[in-house]
């Protein structure tokens, strides 16, 4: 059978719940990892890309804590170059160890990415990407008052930081993840949508770059066959919390564009996966995308009404 290619793009409770240490996030991408090798044995070539909110909002407070002129705080985009390592490092290290309990000797890397936006783009001036801890509306307003920052409501879960989050125009590394994936490697890249930069020097800009875009412009530089963005939720709904909720299954993009616009998706939580599926399936004619959680992936490819698929 031939490979098929898909890029699948892990959400936070993929990495981390309530326990923000080290060892429970490694515990949990060990779990993650045992879902992922399912795709493999079933001969899915995977590239994976994960996100980093909660863990570069936290980093981003640590560095404040023990800012002083000799040990300065790092800027936003260093920070998300060192979330990106270190989720890296743990998830390539569960990987490997999840292939060879399953008797696959398949390798694994984690690629430092570059993403490359624009810096003009209008998001620097309209903070919106939702970092770091859960707040109260109180705690947000004490918060906003005395850094300076912006706090936003994330999706009815609390307050929390926001950030500009330019959208992703090109992969700097796009040509090693590919030669990567096409010597059957996996591939960790994109990590927390890539460090921010811009123009032919690199420089890195204070943002975060949204991961579910960025997953999609490594679908569409792989050429994937499927783009899977794991999250909270089994499937999509509208109305969802509310009585009159419903499940979405099987549904086209024009049906999704038409939801979108009755406003159904929250900002910063749901909207960016459902754009980034959109973009996917309409840039990828007769390829779908998928968003369901991590618990469905063994059955995905089993099951059509598994999860929400997108196609156009
Ligand atoms: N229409 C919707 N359908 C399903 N889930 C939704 C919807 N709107 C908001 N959500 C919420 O968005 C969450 C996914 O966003 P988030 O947790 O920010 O993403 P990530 O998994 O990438 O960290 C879901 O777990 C769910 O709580
Ligand atoms: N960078 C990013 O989108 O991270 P989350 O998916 O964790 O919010």
């Amino acid at each position: 059978m031939m490979e098929k290619k898909v890029v699948v793009a892990l959400g936070g409770n993929a990495i981390l719940s309530n326990d923000a240490s080290a060892q429970a996030q490694q515990e949990a991408l060990i779990q993650t990892s045992k879902h992922l090798v399912n795709l493999v044995k079933e001969d899915y070539k995977l590239i994976i890309s994960h996100g980093n909110g909660p863990q570069v909002g936290n980093l981003l407070l640590q560095q404040q804590a023990a800012n002083s002129e000799k040990n300065p705080a790092m800027p936003l985009d260093t920070c998300v170059a060192m979330t990106q390592g270190s989720i890296g490092y743990w998830l390539a290290n569960a990987m490997t160890n999840e292939l060879k309990q399953a008797n696959i000797s398949k390798e694994v890397a984690t690629v430092l990415t570059q993403v490359v936006v624009d810096e003009n783009d209008e998001a620097f001036k309209n903070p919106t990407k939702p970092i770091g801890p859960f707040l109260t509306e109180e705690a947000a307003k004490e918060e906003a008052e005395k850094t300076g920052a912006t706090f936003k409501e994330d999706a009815g879960r609390g307050y929390r930081k926001v950030v500009a989050s330019p959208k992703p125009i090109g992969i700097h590394e796009a040509k090693t993840i590919n030669t990567l994936v096409n010597n059957d490697i996996i591939t960790i890249s994109c990590g927390g949508g890539g460090v921010p930069v811009v123009g032919a020097e690199l420089k890195g800009v204070e943002a975060v770059i949204d991961k579910d875009f960025a997953s999609e412009k490594l679908a569409h530089l792989v050429s994937a066959d499927m783009f899977i963005v794991l999250t909270g939720v089994d499937n999509v709904y509208i109305n969802y919390g509310k009585e009159n909720e419903q499940k979405l299954t099987n549904v086209t993009v024009a049906e999704l564009e038409q939801y979108k616009a009755e406003g159904h998706f929250a900002p910063g939580s749901m909207l960016p996966k459902i754009e980034a599926a959109i973009q996917f399936a309409k840039n990828n004619p007769g390829k779908k995308a998928v968003i369901t959680s991590l618990e469905c992936l063994g059955d995905l490819t089993k099951n059509p009404e598994i999860g929400t698929t997108i196609v156009l």
